[in-house]
């Protein structure tokens, strides 16, 4: 096909143009331990449903580079590296204001393409912000203790104040896994709805850790509970466990957030994370929120990928729909 042929079927097919609705944030509310404690999950039918994925909904040529363009204003480009240094997250910003080579944006039709967010440990929000200056790119930051969340509750909480004061707009905290683990139900509703006034506008994104909660069953109770607390997004991982985003903890947390949704009319968010660096397992993820949530979850407000490499490999798939040749992952660096 020449390339303005595809240009143009990319450009009618463009998917970044969502009509922008302003989205209510949930406000939460009282912990209804009966329906927590009602929650199931059946796990042979969640793996049944997500073993269709991947074959039933592969779209091609024109359509997959528009999903794949729409997957990158979905990603937080995320640096959580104890060697993070301002000089590289001021690349990784760079690559945020500017995610697709000019030319792949220009025969795409999609100039002025942004990533969702740029995520960052604290100490990396000023380089962050200053590097982001009217780009209108949130800056996201790991809190309360990240990864293990094992700090004093105390220093936890001014963590999140002194990232907010810092100039993060999206909080990314993590949960304590004991409260799940013992059932304390109680307790995580309590420290999720404290993370929640701490952040005052800024949004709470809470990370459940799933592969260290054990079951399914739990992976649904503890979201219902932090959507019950306030959270904005429930996110799988902070990429540091020994599993991370899989398709069946994906699936259970989306039912759990369809489930509180109509249960209370509030939306909230939903961020894979941890281990997403391909753009064909992005558009198994994008088709799970398409079939479960619907095209409404399908913007950057209520969808994120939180990935450090996934933008490079989208990035080479829709230089190989442009030019019909791969380039190699190195000429893809993030930071
Ligand atoms: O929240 C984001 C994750 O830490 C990123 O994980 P990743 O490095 O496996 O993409």
């Amino acid at each position: 096909m020449p390339t303005d042929t595809k240009t143009r079927a990319v450009t009618e097919g463009r998917t970044p143009d969502l009509p922008q609705t302003a989205h209510a944030r949930n406000t939460g509310m009282p912990l209804d331990l009966g329906w927590v404690r009602a929650t199931r999950v059946n796990r042979s039918a969640v793996e049944r449903r997500c073993a269709t994925l991947p074959g039933r909904r592969s779209v091609k040529g024109a359509h997959q580079a528009a999903w794949l363009a729409r997957a990158i204003s979905l990603i937080d480009l995320t640096t959580l590296s104890g060697d993070d240094t301002p000089g590289r997250v001021r690349r990784l910003c760079a690559k945020a204001r500017q995610p697709l080579r000019s030319d792949l944006a220009t025969a795409l039709g999609v100039e002025g393409l942004t990533t969702g967010a740029v995520c960052v440990y604290h100490e990396m929000i000023g380089p962050a912000v200053e590097a982001l200056q009217g780009s209108g790119i949130p800056v996201a930051a790991v809190s309360t203790g990240f990864p293990a969340g094992l700090s004093p509750f105390a220093t936890r909480l001014a963590e999140i104040e002194a990232s907010v004061a810092a100039g993060a707009s999206e909080i990314d905290i993590v949960i304590s896994r004991r409260h799940v683990l013992t059932g304390d139900w109680q307790a995580l509703y309590d420290e999720i709805a404290a993370f929640r006034a701490a952040c005052g506008p800024a949004h709470l994104k809470t990370i459940l850790a799933t592969g260290e909660l054990g079951t399914l069953k739990d992976v649904a109770r503890a979201s219902l509970v932090c959507m019950m607390a306030g959270a904005d997004f429930i996110k799988t991982s902070t990429g540091k466990e020994p599993v991370n985003a899989t398709l069946p903890v994906g699936l259970t947390m989306v039912r759990a957030i369809r489930a509180y949704h109509g249960a209370t009319g509030h939306r909230v968010g939903f961020k894979p994370a941890g281990g997403i660096s391909k753009a064909k397992d992005a558009l198994i993820w994008l088709a799970l929120i398409k079939d479960e949530l619907g095209e409404p979850w399908l913007r950057p407000e209520l969808f994120r990928f939180g990935a450090s490499s996934l933008l490079g490999d989208i990035e080479r798939q829709i230089e190989h729909h442009v030019t019909g040749a791969y380039s190699a992952a190195w000429r893809h660096p993030m930071g």
